[in-house]
């Protein structure tokens, strides 16, 4: 947070610093390990991280079915499914709330966008992971930083360890072959603007937790059996044998 300027202060920056000291913290009844014993199990985020159509959604599908299936409560945010709600676009915005409004809340693709975007979604995981859930976020989450953030958001709020990142290895040509929803080849006709990938930066990330690398013959099913077996192996997802 920015040191308020003491020499000159404004009434803007005033008023902000008024509000922040008027939010005071207040601490819960009932804890969040009262809760994540409630429901037998540890409140972790598994974040998947990977170019458009790198196989994030499928695959967390796949994964969100097989934890339901064990008797887990989880729950699944989708980057599709987000942006049309929580972190919608101006022009979604525009006609309920006005065009000042939704300029000033609306998120596109630039990097600060994505950045608020990322920060708005780490703090909702940070809400369902302290309610003892497995959270799992699938998002093209392209800048490290803001997925180390998002990391330490989980981590202070909870322990070491609760933050799983899932690198969804697929080469962009695998990708632009898929192209599930044709956005590539608008991307490359260059009616899409800053697209991760092809004109826009992606930055690998040097040390997921889960390193998923893409190979013809491993289906959806398999990716998913690997995370499970990861969280299990990590002491984060009771194993269901012995
Ligand atoms: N410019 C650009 N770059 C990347 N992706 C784009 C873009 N424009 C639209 N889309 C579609 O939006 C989905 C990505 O949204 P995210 O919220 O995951 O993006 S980000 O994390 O803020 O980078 C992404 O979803 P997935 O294909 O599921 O990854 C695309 O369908
Ligand atoms: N092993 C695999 N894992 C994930 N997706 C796969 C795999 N093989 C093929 N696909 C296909 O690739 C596409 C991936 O799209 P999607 O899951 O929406 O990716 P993203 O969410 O990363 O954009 C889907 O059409 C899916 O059926």
């Amino acid at each position: 947070m920015s040191q308020p300027n003491t020499d000159q202060p404004s009434a803007t920056s005033d008023a902000k610093d008024d509000v922040q000291k008027n939010i005071v913290w207040h601490t819960q009844t009932v804890s969040r390990e009262d809760r994540e014993s409630k429901l037998g199990q540890r409140g972790v985020v598994v974040w998947f991280t990977g170019l458009s159509g790198c196989g994030k959604s499928t695959i967390a599908n796949e994964l969100d079915r097989l934890l339901i299936q064990r008797g887990a409560t989880c729950t699944l945010l989708d980057g599709d499914n987000v942006r049309h709600g929580l972190c919608a676009p101006p022009a979604v915005l525009k006609s309920e709330h006005g065009e000042e409004f939704a300029d000033r809340f609306g998120l596109g693709f630039g990097p600060t966008d994505r950045e608020e975007n990322i920060r708005r979604i780490g703090a909702v995981t940070e809400l369902f992971a302290s309610a003892g859930v497995i959270t799992l976020a699938a998002f093209v989450s392209p800048y490290q930083r803001d997925r180390d953030r998002v990391r330490k958001t989980i981590e202070s709020s909870g322990r070491a360890g609760d933050f799983l990142e899932v690198f969804v290895d697929t080469p962009l040509d695998v990708c632009k072959q898929r192209d599930p929803k044709g956005l590539y080849q608008k991307a490359m006709a260059g009616e899409i603007k800053n697209f991760t990938g092809i004109s826009d930066p992606y930055d690998v990330p040097p040390s997921p937790e889960i390193h998923l690398k893409w190979q013809a013959d491993q289906t959806p099913h398999d990716q998913a059996s690997q995370i499970i077996a990861e969280m299990e192996r990590r002491g984060v997802l009771q194993s269901t044998e012995g």
